[in-house]
C-alpha cells in the first residue's frame, strides 16, 4: 500500500507503462516496496480491462491506491520519471509526453527500428532517455568483454551471437543480441550493419570471412540467455550471461530512473548509469 510517509518523503514519483505486462508488473512490486522512489501511476492502452482497477487488486493482491488509467497525458504530466517496457509504437508516443513533462524516460523496450530511434533522440532535447536493451549489470559488463576480445582476435575467429527466450517474446534477435553484436563490431572498428548475418536457413553458401552470425531460441519461460561465440581454428571461447529473474531487469530500471534524476536532456545507457564508461 502507498503510504503517507512515501508521498511526505518526495522520494521521485514514478510512472509504469504497459503495467499488465511481465515487466509492468514486476515493476509495480518492487517499486510499491521500495524506499527510494514511490509509485504514482500505472499506465495501460484504453480498452484494456484492468483501467478503472486499483493495481494491486488487479495483480491478484490488496488495494494500494493506485488506480491504472489510459490516459497517459494526465499520469505522466505529473511523474518524475516513467518506466516503459512496453512495444516500439507505445515507446515513441510515450516519449513524446515525457519530454513534455520533462521527465525522466528509462525504456527497456527493445525492437525498435532507426525511425523509432529518430523520434527518440527528438525527445531527449527537452529530457534525459536512458535506453538500453538489458538493465542487467552482468549483460553491461559483458559488452566491454565482448569489446575487448572481439578487438584482441583476429578476424580468423568467427563471432556468433545465440540467444534464448521464453516462448512470448515477440522479437528476435534481442535487444541483448544486437548490443553484445554491436560492441563485437565495435571491437573489431567496425559497425555491425556492414557485418551482420541474420538466422541462417537453406544453401546459404560458406561463412563470410568477419561477419557476426545472430540464433534465437524460443520456448517455455526462459529469462533470457546470451553466449557471445569466439569460434576458432581448434579452440573457442564463450562469453555467456543468464537471467534467472526479471526483477533483474527491473531494479536496474528503478535504478535508471533514480540516477536520471538531476541529468540533463540527452541519451544515456546503462553504461552510464552504472559507472562502466
Ligand atoms: N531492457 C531490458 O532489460 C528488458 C527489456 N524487455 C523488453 O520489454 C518489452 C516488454 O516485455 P514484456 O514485459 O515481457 O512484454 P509484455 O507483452 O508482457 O508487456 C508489454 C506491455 O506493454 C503494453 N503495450 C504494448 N503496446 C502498447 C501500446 N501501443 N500502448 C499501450 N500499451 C502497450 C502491453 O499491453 P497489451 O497486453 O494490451 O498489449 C503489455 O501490458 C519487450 O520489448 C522486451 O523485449 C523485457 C525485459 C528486460
Ligand atoms: O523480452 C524479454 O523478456 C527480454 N528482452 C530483452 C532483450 O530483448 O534483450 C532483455 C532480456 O533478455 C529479456
Amino acid at each position: 500500500m502507498i503510504d503517507s510517509q512515501q508521498v511526505e518523503s518526495g522520494l521521485p514519483g514514478i510512472v509504469v507503462t504497459g503495467a499488465s505486462g511481465r515487466m509492468g508488473q514486476m515493476l509495480i512490486r518492487l517499486l510499491l516496496e521500495s524506499d527510494q522512489a514511490r509509485l504514482v501511476g500505472a499506465l495501460e492502452r484504453p480498452g484494456h480491462d484492468w483501467v478503472g482497477r486499483d493495481i494491486g487488486e488487479a495483480m491478484g493482491g490488496a488495494a494500494v491506491g493506485v488506480t491504472v488509467s489510459d490516459d497517459a497525458v494526465t499520469e505522466i504530466a505529473r511523474a518524475q520519471a516513467v518506466i516503459d517496457f512496453t512495444s516500439p509504437a507505445a515507446t515513441v508516443a510515450f516519449a513524446e509526453l515525457t519530454a513534455q513533462a520533462r521527465a525522466v524516460h528509462v525504456i527497456g523496450t527493445t525492437g525498435l527500428e532507426e525511425s523509432d530511434l529518430a523520434h527518440l533522440k527528438a525527445a531527449a532535447r527537452h529530457a534525459p532517455i536512458i535506453r538500453a536493451g538489458n538493465m542487467s549489470l552482468g549483460v553491461n559488463l559483458l559488452l566491454g568483454l565482448t569489446r575487448k576480445v572481439a578487438a584482441a582476435l583476429g578476424e580468423d575467429w568467427d563471432i556468433e551471437v545465440v540467444e534464448a527466450h521464453h516462448r512470448h517474446k515477440v522479437d528476435a534477435p534481442s535487444g541483448t543480441a544486437l548490443m553484445l553484436g554491436e560492441a563485437a563490431a565495435e571491437g573489431r572498428g567496425a559497425r555491425l550493419a556492414d557485418l551482420r548475418v541474420p538466422a541462417r536457413e537453406g544453401i546459404t553458401g560458406v561463412r563470410e570471412t568477419g561477419s557476426i552470425g545472430f540464433s534465437a531460441i524460443r520456448g517455455g519461460d526462459v529469462v533470457g540467455e546470451h553466449d557471445v561465440i569466439f569460434a576458432g581454428a581448434g579452440e573457442r571461447i564463450v562469453l555467456r550471461h543468464l537471467a534467472t529473474d526479471r526483477a533483474l531487469f527491473a531494479r536496474g530500471a528503478i535504478r535508471a530512473a533514480l540516477w536520471g534524476q538531476d541529468k540533463g536532456p540527452g541519451e544515456y545507457d546503462m553504461a552510464d548509469v552504472l559507472g562502466l564508461g
